[in-house]
């Protein structure tokens, strides 16, 4: 595990979205995860999510493919806070270990597991409702660091879209 980039924001620092489009935390999304987060103790990424009825799959519960939505976004802020450098999700695993009802607050706690190469390993917990509360949901992901190009090649991004001013 390399240490966190020297830029990297301090335990407490709020994040705003890091483009006001983005699904999960942006906040110019109707129906988004509008995701708020801030930098934990240890290197971790503190992220909350509130369901909403925009969220559901079965009547009154969570959707599985959102709550996975909600786990890339906090892990994608964790690499990305963490080591301040861009990266794409390469491959995401969720375990959906209990039902997240409409009306609950999902805690979320991202971590760094590893780098190799461009290859960045990160897991997160999500437990319900306080952050010492049952888990709910846990994920492990791999992340592939890429240029700046990427975005601007790929999708129609100006750079300072993609990173804009991430601690206003
Ligand atoms: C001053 C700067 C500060 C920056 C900080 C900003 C703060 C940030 C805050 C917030 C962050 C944002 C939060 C957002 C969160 C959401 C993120 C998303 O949802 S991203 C969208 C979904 N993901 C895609 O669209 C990817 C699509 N895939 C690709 O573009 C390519 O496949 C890519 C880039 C992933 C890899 O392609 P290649 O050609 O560049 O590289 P190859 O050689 O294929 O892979 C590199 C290594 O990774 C492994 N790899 C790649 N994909 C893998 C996979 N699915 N499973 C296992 N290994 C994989 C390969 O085996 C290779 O490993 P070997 O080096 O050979 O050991």
């Amino acid at each position: 595990m390399p240490p966190p980039h020297p830029d990297a924001p301090e335990p407490g620092t709020r994040l705003g979205p890091h483009y006001h489009q983005c699904f999960g935390c942006g906040d110019e999304v109707e129906g988004g995860l509008r995701l708020h987060a801030e930098v934990g103790k240890d290197s971790t990424i503190l992220a909350e999510f509130t369901v909403t009825e925009a969220h559901q799959g079965a009547p009154g519960l969570a959707h599985g493919g959102l709550l996975a939505v909600a786990f890339d976004e906090a892990l994608g802020n964790t690499v990305g806070q963490m080591l301040r450098e861009p990266a794409v999700t390469g491959r995401l695993e969720t375990d959906f270990l209990r039902p997240v009802p409409v009306g609950s607050t999902l805690h979320i706690v991202g971590k760094l597991d590893g780098v190799a190469g461009r290859k960045v390993y990160a897991s997160a917990d999500g437990r319900l409702n306080d952050p010492d509360g049952p888990l709910a949901l846990r994920a492990r992901a791999l992340f592939v660091l890429v240029d700046f190009s990427h975005f601007t090649t790929h999708g129609t991004a100006d750079p300072r879209d993609v990173h804009p001013d991430i601690n206003p």
